[in-house]
């Protein structure tokens, strides 16, 4: 007999990590974010790419509710942007490191845990908190060596653990590669897929290397306070006839305005 129950719905896509209609943001006296539309989804890596000074971390910024004169719709996990709930829900990493150089790498860390989950009752949580999150950027054996020491990169890295520590629903990283040789970016990636595999964490990374777009599950091209494209690498690639990204984005900028204008690194 066939069966004639109707399939099962598929479940409903999660709401979004970050949903933003209309974004404007004036810096100075100059709109530096104008009009910008676009969705992050949980467990899913989004890049934002685009040239120097087109915008990403006045938009990194608006998401995370440090940035004045803005505009539209920014809804973070489901509040507005900004709202004081989402503190300990989202974790941050600036391009310059913000750790305490005379302190250890797990110095730093005990010290954000303590800020985190304040009392004795969490003691237990924050030593293994702290000893996850100095494992997940790789820095173990270099938990007792004073911040200071340590090269930029793998200061930068504490400030990844740092912002680990409170296993955040989004993750807003700046750059979060630059000055790493090609081992560690590999590693940093592999982590960066973990969280959005195992932890659903939603990751907002910017770059303006282009090569690290095929590494996202999306990808916002930005230029110039606008988004050119919002879409996979592989769709991105598709639509535009293009073999790479970085040739998708040229594409894309040729169709905006027909003119030569630099490319992104
Ligand atoms: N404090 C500020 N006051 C006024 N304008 C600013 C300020 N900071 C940045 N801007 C301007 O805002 C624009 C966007 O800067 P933003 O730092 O967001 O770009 P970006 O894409 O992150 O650049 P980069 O890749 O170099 O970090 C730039 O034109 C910059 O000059």
């Amino acid at each position: 007999m066939m069966n004639s129950e109707p399939a099962p719905a598929p479940p409903p896509p999660p709401d979004p990590a970050i949903e933003a209609r209309g974004l404007t943001v004036v810096r100075g006296d100059r709109t530096v974010l104008r009009g910008l539309d676009f969705t992050v989804r949980p467990g899913r890596i989004t890049g934002l790419l685009g040239p120097s000074g087109c915008g990403k971390t006045t938009l990194m910024r608006a998401v995370v509710g440090t940035q004045a004169k803005v505009t539209g719709r920014l809804d973070v996990l489901g509040r507005p942007a900004g709202d004081p709930a989402l503190r300990p829900r989202i974790g941050y990493v600036t391009q310059a490191p913000s750790v305490y150089t005379d302190l250890t790498v797990r110095q730093n860390l005990d010290y954000f845990a303590a800020v985190l989950h304040p009392g004795r009752a969490h003691r237990d949580a924050r030593r293994d908190a702290v000893a996850r999150a100095i494992g997940d950027v790789d820095l173990t054996s270099h938990a007792d060596a004073l911040a200071g020491a340590l090269s930029g990169g793998q200061r930068s890295r504490v400030s990844l653990a740092v912002a680990l520590l409170g296993t955040p629903d989004l993750l807003v990283l700046d750059e979060p590669t630059v000055g790493l040789d090609p081992v560690l970016r590999r590693g940093l990636w592999d982590l960066f897929h973990r969280l959005a595999a195992d932890r659903s964490t939603a990751l907002l990374i910017s770059s303006h290397v282009m090569d690290e777009a095929e590494r996202c599950h999306r990808l916002l091209l930005m230029r110039e306070g606008r988004i050119l494209a919002e879409d996979t690498p592989e769709a991105l690639r598709d639509r535009t006839g293009a073999e790479t990204v970085e040739d998708a984005f040229l594409h894309l900028v040729d169709a905006a305005a027909p003119r030569t204008e630099e490319a992104p690194r």
